[in-house]
């Protein structure tokens, strides 16, 4: 068996034996309030959207076409689990294409952890000059290892404090593709 087979075979043990956190109707009900808490704050704001890559894809989608006015799209990719489930040291992938000088900004992504990932996101959206930036997150995982200090304007809920994968996140790579949020089964 290679390492990927075995990778593969140990996501799907994984899998079957992980708890359902956030099942998809619920996910519906909490994009839908996203949306209208963000329509409600930038409808006017004329903002550039940056998904934040990889993780960020499925909510980003799942938020934005719920929004029916204009903004400009973009992305960035920032990483740090590198397909593991211990977080490890950000590597910038991409940065965001759009000229943010004196835009209004809102970043989605899929979960709000210790909180490196999105601190550094927001000091170099500050460093390209972005007037004002929000954040909107899907997961805010339940803790007290992240500075309390680093808020999200729009958050969809909270999660325990176990792994989880579903709804855009990954589980050693596998299961972003999910329709629900699911934690990792103790050991
Ligand atoms: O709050 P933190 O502890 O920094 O963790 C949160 C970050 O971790 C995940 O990204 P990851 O590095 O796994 O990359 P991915 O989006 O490609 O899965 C997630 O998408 C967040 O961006
Ligand atoms: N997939 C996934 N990525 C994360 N990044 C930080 N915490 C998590 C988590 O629980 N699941």
């Amino acid at each position: 068996m290679t390492m990927h087979d075995e990778r593969r075979r140990d996501a799907m043990m994984v899998r079957e034996r992980a708890d359902c956190v956030c099942d998809a109707a619920q996910l519906a009900d909490i994009y839908d309030r996203m949306a209208r808490d963000i329509t409600e704050a930038l409808a006017e704001a004329n903002p550039v959207i940056l998904c934040v890559m990889l993780g960020g894809l499925v909510p980003t989608a799942e938020i934005t076409r719920r929004l029916d006015f204009p903004f400009e799209f973009d992305y960035l990719h920032a990483t740090r689990y590198h397909g593991e489930t211990q977080g490890g040291e950000l590597v910038w992938k991409v940065s965001p294409g759009i000229d943010l000088a004196d835009r209004d900004v809102l970043v989605i992504d899929d979960i709000l952890d210790e909180g490196t990932t999105l601190e550094a996101i927001l000091g170099a959206l500050a460093a390209q000059g972005a007037r004002r930036v929000r954040t909107a997150i899907l997961l805010e995982k339940s803790h007290a290892r992240r500075d309390p200090a680093l808020t999200v304007d729009f958050v969809g809920t909270t999660v325990p404090d176990r792994y989880v994968f579903g709804a855009g996140m990954d589980y050693k790579g596998y299961f972003r593709q999910l329709p629900a949020v699911y934690a990792v089964a103790d050991t």
